[in-house]
């Protein structure tokens, strides 16, 4: 492990990434909300930026924000980007209305006014199964480690993801702790795989808790530019250029090439004793 993962931050048994600090953390107690945010809350690697370009391409499509603009977006709330001068939650003060704000937070530590939204602030929850966030997780922190990826293995990350060891904590203890607000009518629970199976329906349903009226035309048209190879399309080319390595494989099942049959039968012990009773499952191919 190098100096750099030992001195990382650990708040209350979450292991945060490196741009994440305890200064960020204390602010999000005091960041202010406006009625007009909307939220994508997500554990990482589910389809964060997945969402993100359908919502963008939504409020485009209904006028609330330039074809021309990405002003309102400004990454990971509470990340300190290095190229950027503050930590995106000053930024944030400043930003055009209606912002759209990521984090990957749980409720506990992300803003009061997203953890308990009193105006009309939207918070879309993005989820994904575990099997394929590992997948993704592992091979995303191999790319950003580079040169040092050699000392990380599957089996060790694959375990770590499992105890929760991993950056931004257990993902079983970030979804079920957005679960909560299920029945809270600011909210809207998202699945990758649902995503995957009808974009189309998917997109209609986020365009209504929007509220953007889009007629089924404009609706089909997101639905194909937010389709893996389409978006993969502007990644290339265009202002997303610097998401690239948000794309990978964007299917359901990599997990299968990965997993042994023992790591399986370890996810599948902890999925039931984790999530059996409380109404969220995962759908893993
Ligand atoms: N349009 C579309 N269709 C299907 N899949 C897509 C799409 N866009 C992004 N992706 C996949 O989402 C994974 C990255 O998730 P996040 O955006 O949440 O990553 S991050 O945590 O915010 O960095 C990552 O998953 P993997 O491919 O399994 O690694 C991306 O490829």
């Amino acid at each position: 492990m190098s100096s750099a993962q030992l001195t990382r931050l650990v708040h209350n048994g979450v292991l945060y990434p490196g741009a994440v600090t305890r200064e960020i953390l204390e602010a999000m107690k005091t960041f202010q909300t406006r009625d007009d945010d909307i939220v994508i809350a997500s554990y990482a690697k589910t389809g964060t930026n997945w969402t993100l370009e359908i919502v963008t391409q939504i409020l485009q499509a209904a006028g609330r924000t330039a074809a021309s603009s990405d002003d309102h977006i400004i990454g990971k709330l509470e990340f300190h980007y290095p190229e950027n001068p503050h930590p995106s939650h000053v930024l944030l003060e400043d930003a055009p209305s209606p912002r759209v704000i990521l984090t990957h937070l749980t409720p506990r530590t992300a803003p009061p006014g997203i953890t308990n939204p009193r105006g009309k602030e939207k918070i879309l929850v993005v989820m994904r199964n575990p099997k394929d966030v590992a997948v993704s997780f592992y091979h995303f922190t191999l790319k950003r480690r580079g040169k040092n990826a050699g000392e990380l293995s599957w089996p060790k990350f694959c375990q770590d993801f499992l105890d929760g060891k991993e950056i931004h904590g257990s993902f079983f203890d970030h979804v079920l702790s957005w679960w909560q607000k299920r029945d809270d009518p600011h909210f809207i629970f998202l699945k990758f795989e649902d995503m995957k199976k009808d974009i189309n329906s998917e997109v209609k349903k986020i365009a209504k808790f929007l509220e953007a009226e889009l007629d089924s035309a404009t609706i089909a048209d997101i639905a194909e530019r937010c389709t893996f190879e389409g978006m993969k399309a502007t990644l290339d080319n265009s202002r997303y250029a610097d998401r690239r390595v948000m794309a990978r494989k964007g299917i359901v099942g990599d997990w299968k090439n990965y997993f042994t049959d023992e790591q399986n039968q370890a996810f599948d012990a902890v999925y039931e004793e984790r999530l059996k009773g409380t109404g969220l499952e995962f759908e893993f191919e």
